[in-house]
């Protein structure tokens, strides 16, 4: 018997290929099959079921963890997964883990900071994991300000070692993930120490616990920085505090690629940037505009499924309602968000990209495009992980009541997604950084200086500064150059306008304070251009597969126009369209919206998510959404029993006080 398919009907009604719509979204025949085996092999996994984990309590939560971190290296090593088999294994596994600082950081670290020498002998033991690493920089004061650490590493050139001390209460590591209860190494920020001299912040390698009984080094406190927001979520995650007292490492340990301390203890800066300290952060930036668009395209598939599922008034004649998909605020609200996973999905493509790029110049000594490469990680991880954040909760409301519930997956995704508005850097801080960037570059304009890469658009600064948008009539706007022009105008005019504010002032940097607010405005307009012009970018590739760059020229066009709706402030105050032209910016994104409907479905089937890694009633494959919420109801343990517990000593004296004050 055929299994019931509650979106069939939708399915229907796909305009195009769904199977080539799904090579697209995973960027390549290739990692299309691998991820799609992958996904299933831990979905068929009764180890990693992730059902029951919110009801768990946290030391329960954490063993499972441990217990699902130890089965996954196991089947990466029974079936020989390569490097990127195992990180798909593991992100399918979807439960926050030290693994994931692991090898997400701990390793990078030593990459990208380490000397040939220290790839030599700690590289081995970390990747087969020998060792388990941590990345320990942010301390209890300090965290955004990565220059004010106070840790210190001193060296002693009588012993050829290092000592490290943390000196202050605000100098005790806090919030190093991997680091509470189960790294055995990590790569420590401390301030180095020589001759009395302070050269700030580097890295350093140190073992904090025992390789055979895991206790803690002499002169080592360490432990977990307790519960965070929200059950289950990143709980599973043990984020720890970690300080020293006067612990010795040899000289060796420290990570010396950008500079070295000699016997002697002489500090030697070599010809690279000092900012490679700052790496692995760059690296680690780059992943997580791809995470932002695998998190943004979850939380929109369940609210897809779950708006043509639902149903609400406008019935005739006793006949169905209408499913809530079909309300053209719901439509407003959605399918934007649905154009958005799109276009990060692609940002996240040319970002890795362009971070392969950087690295293979930075391995040839060329430095030239570590200040764009900086820029780009640091203002696309900030404007897609705020989006997203805001996202998920969006998809919750668009959900009705049903999202609050904890298995609609909605309130779990959140509460482990917003951190990274945090982590890897405050938005609002990499915000500043894109825009320092930026005034640099306006700044030097007049100097012969050509601006290259996501910046090119400024040479142009003459024309975009008193072009005219030429939009008549509400299809205008499906020009891609038209698109172009207007965003690259609002961010150019933007950009000047912030920098001839900034020359009033006669210290620029009380300017840049005072100005902040509109700087980060400033920032968020490059950002936005830059996910426009790199989505603009992929439909200029051929894309093979009936009606799939049909869809994705709609959902361009839906992101660029929702984004002029949204931001129409700008556009008009700057003169880069008249209010007329935004009006019918508008219109035609109401027609765009009618023409994804009926692909709705399809386009979030095209993610190619199992239900087990989406972890949602309201967002299962085959819509069966009732049957499911009421199943799962009396699962829930308050159900185990008819008469709750404790309502002898509490509920049943009041009602028979009650009994007895009605009789009164
Ligand atoms: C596996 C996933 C799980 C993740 C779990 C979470 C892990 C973490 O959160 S780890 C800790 C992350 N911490 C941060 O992200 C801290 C954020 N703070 C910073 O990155 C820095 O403190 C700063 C960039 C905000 C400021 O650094 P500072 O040294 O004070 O620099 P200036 O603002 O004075 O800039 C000087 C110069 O350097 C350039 N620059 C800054 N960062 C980088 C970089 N990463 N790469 C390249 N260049 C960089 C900056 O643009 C300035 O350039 P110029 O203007 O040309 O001088
Ligand atoms: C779940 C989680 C996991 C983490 N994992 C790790 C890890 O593995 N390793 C690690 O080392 N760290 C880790 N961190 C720490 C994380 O990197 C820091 O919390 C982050 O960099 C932000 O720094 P902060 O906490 O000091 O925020 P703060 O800088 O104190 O921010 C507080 C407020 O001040 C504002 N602010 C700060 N500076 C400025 C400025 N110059 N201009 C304007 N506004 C400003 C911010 O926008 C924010 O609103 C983790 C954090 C979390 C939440």
């Amino acid at each position: 018997m055929e299994a019931l398919d509650y979106h069939a009907e939708e399915r229907r009604k796909a305009e195009f290929n769904l199977d080539e719509m799904k090579i697209v979204w995973a960027g390549s025949r290739r990692n299309y099959e691998l991820s799609d085996r992958v996904a299933r092999l831990v979905a068929s996994d009764p180890v990693f079921r992730k059902d029951n984990r919110t009801m768990l309590t946290r030391k329960d939560l954490f063993k499972d963890t441990l217990r699902k971190a130890a089965h996954a290296w196991k089947r990466i090593i029974d079936l020989r997964l390569s490097e990127e088999e195992a990180n798909m294994l593991r992100s399918y596994v979807d439960q926050p883990a030290f693994t994931d600082l692991h090898w997400g950081m701990f390793i990078p670290a030593i990459k990208g900071q380490g000397t040939s020498e220290q790839h030599e002998k700690w590289l081995p033991m970390a990747y087969k994991m020998q060792i388990i690493g941590c990345y320990a920089q942010t301390e209890l004061g300090h965290g955004s300000n990565v220059q004010g650490l106070e840790t210190t590493a001193t060296f002693d050139p009588q012993t050829d070692e290092f000592d490290l001390h943390s000196p202050t209460l605000t100098s005790s590591k806090w919030w190093p993930g991997g680091l509470g209860k189960v790294s055995t190494h990590a790569v420590v920020y401390a301030r180095l120490i020589t001759g009395g001299q302070d050269h700030g912040v580097h890295g350093f390698i140190v073992q904090l616990r025992g390789l055979d009984d895991h206790l803690p080094l002499p002169g080592i406190t360490v432990g977990d920085i307790g519960m965070k927001f929200g059950s289950g979520a990143y709980n599973s995650m043990d984020n720890g505090l970690l300080r020293f007292d006067h612990v010795r490492i040899p000289r060796n340990q420290m990570l010396m690629r950008v500079s070295q301390v000699t016997r002697e203890g002489k500090f030697v800066q070599s010809d690279v940037p000092r900012q490679l300290v700052y790496g692995t952060m760059v690296y680690v930036r780059q992943t997580i505009v791809s995470d932002a668009s695998c998190a943004l395209a979850r939380a929109v598939c369940i609210a897809t499924r779950y708006s043509a599922v639902r149903r609400q008034f406008g019935s005739q004649n006793g006949g169905p309602e209408i499913q809530v998909i079909d309300y053209k605020t719901q439509q407003s609200r959605l399918f934007p968000l649905l154009a958005s996973a799109y276009a990060f999905r692609f940002v996240g493509e040319w970002l890795k990209w362009l971070y392969t790029d950087v690295t293979q110049r930075l391995q040839a000594n060329d430095f030239s495009t570590l200040p764009e490469a900086h820029a780009c990680t640091a203002g696309l991880k900030s404007m897609t992980t705020s989006v997203t954040a805001d996202a998920i909760e969006e998809c919750r409301k668009l959900c009705g009541g049903h999202g609050y519930l904890s298995n609609s997956g909605l309130p779990e995704l959140f509460a482990v997604y917003i951190p990274t508005c945090t982590y890897e850097g405050d938005n609002v801080v990499l915000l500043l950084q894109v825009a320092r960037f930026l005034m640099k570059t306006v700044s030097q304009l007049g100097s012969g200086k050509k601006p290259v890469g996501t910046t090119a658009y400024m040479g142009r600064a003459e024309h975009l500064m008193q072009c005219r948008c030429e939009v008549e009539m509400a299809q205008d706007w499906l020009k891609p150059s038209t698109i172009l022009e207007a965003f690259e105008a609002r961010a150019v005019r933007m950009s000047i306008a912030c920098a001839k504010s900034l020359g009033k002032f006669s210290n620029p940097e009380d300017g840049f304070a005072e100005l902040s607010p509109d700087l980060v405005e400033v920032a968020i307009a490059h950002c936005q251009l830059i996910v426009v012009s790199k989505f603009l970018e992929k439909l200029q590739q051929d894309i093979p597969g009936k009606g799939v760059k049909r869809q994705l020229e709609i959902l361009c066009n839906v992101y660029a126009l929702h984004l002029l709706h949204k931001h129409l402030g700008d556009f008009v105050a700057t003169g880069c369209i008249t209010p007329n032209q935004g009006a019918l910016a508008n219109e035609q994104l109401r027609l765009l919206y009618a023409q994804v409907r009926p692909n709705a479905i399809a386009l979030v089937d095209a993610f190619n998510y199992t239900d087990h890694y989406l972890g949602s009633i309201l967002g299962c494959y085959d819509g069966n959404v009732y049957q499911k919420l009421y199943q799962e109801a009396w699962k829930d343990p308050l159900n185990d029993t008819v008469v709750p517990d404790g309502y002898l000593e509490y509920l049943r004296p009041i009602l028979k006080q009650h009994i007895r004050t009605a009789r009164l």
